[in-house]
């Protein structure tokens, strides 16, 4: 469970999070939306300790995350865009994170087997492909079967196959309970997945609802219509609560 209360960030003058609260429980899907610099990545790096916010408080699973770091151990994270030692192989990399996480002896490797990495698996990360890339991350975020997943942009670069697999490996995980905290601008991609979404803009929360309530009062079934729809409408203060 990810609390977050009265969040503010700022860089300079810019207000990249402006008094941001939201609850989000084990099971939802969340996909966090919004215009570009609407303070989606501000918000993911602050749950994860990546940048420190000057007001507010972020509790995992009912603690506070601030100076206790190991709370991050039971999060996946995906990054938009990962980077890694250039000069290691893929496999390399794995054992240098699996060496890291040693608490670790189980491995969920259905993505890194899902992917074909095994087969490529002597190839320098230099050398990697935008789409392997981004296989790498997937498989590294799944790889310690966290309760929690925090996935920014993950299909982004994905070939239509791998980007099924992914779909469907985080469906498997929500069915177990996990919360998967997500963004991406392709909202067809989210199709299937999100139960509720998140709408920042300028770093204010604009409504976070879930996405059965958003089909109910827009009358719309797809995700990029239904979001379209809100958008057009002048949103009451009353209904940016949850
Ligand atoms: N390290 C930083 N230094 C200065 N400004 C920053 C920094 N990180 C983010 N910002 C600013 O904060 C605002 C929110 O940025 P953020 O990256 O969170 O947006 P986003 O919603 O993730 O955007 P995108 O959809 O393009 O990924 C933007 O105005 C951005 O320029």
């Amino acid at each position: 469970m990810i609390e977050i209360i009265q969040l503010t960030k700022s860089f300079g003058r810019c207000k990249a999070l402006d008094n941001i609260s939201l609850s989000m429980q084990q099971g939802q899907a969340i996909s966090l939306l919004g215009p570009n610099g609407s303070g989606k990545t501000t918000l993911i790096k602050s749950i994860l300790g990546l940048v420190i916010p000057e007001k507010g408080t972020i509790r995992i699973n009912g603690q506070a995350v601030k100076k206790d770091w190991a709370y991050r151990s039971n999060i996946g994270y995906m990054p938009q865009i990962g980077r890694y030692p250039e000069n290691m192989t893929i496999e390399q990399v794995i054992n240098m994170i699996r060496e890291i996480r040693r608490d670790h002896t189980v491995y969920d490797e259905d993505l890194l087997k899902g992917f074909g990495l095994d087969k490529v698996r002597h190839k320098m990360m230099r050398n990697l492909s935008g789409g392997t890339r981004q296989k790498v991350s997937a498989s590294l975020a799944f790889l310690f079967s966290p309760g929690i997943y925090i996935l920014d942009e993950p299909t982004a670069g994905l070939d239509p196959v791998s980007s099924e697999l992914l779909k469907d490996k985080i469906a498997q995980e929500l069915s177990r309970g996990k919360l998967v905290l997500i963004t991406s601008h392709v909202l067809s991609d989210l199709e299937g997945i999100a139960s509720h979404i998140v709408y920042l803009q300028d770093g204010r929360l604009m409504f976070y609802k879930s996405v059965e309530a958003l089909q109910a009062t827009t009358g719309e079934e797809r995700l990029n219509k239904v979001i379209a729809r809100v958008m057009q409408t002048e949103l009451p203060a009353s209904s940016y609560a949850v």
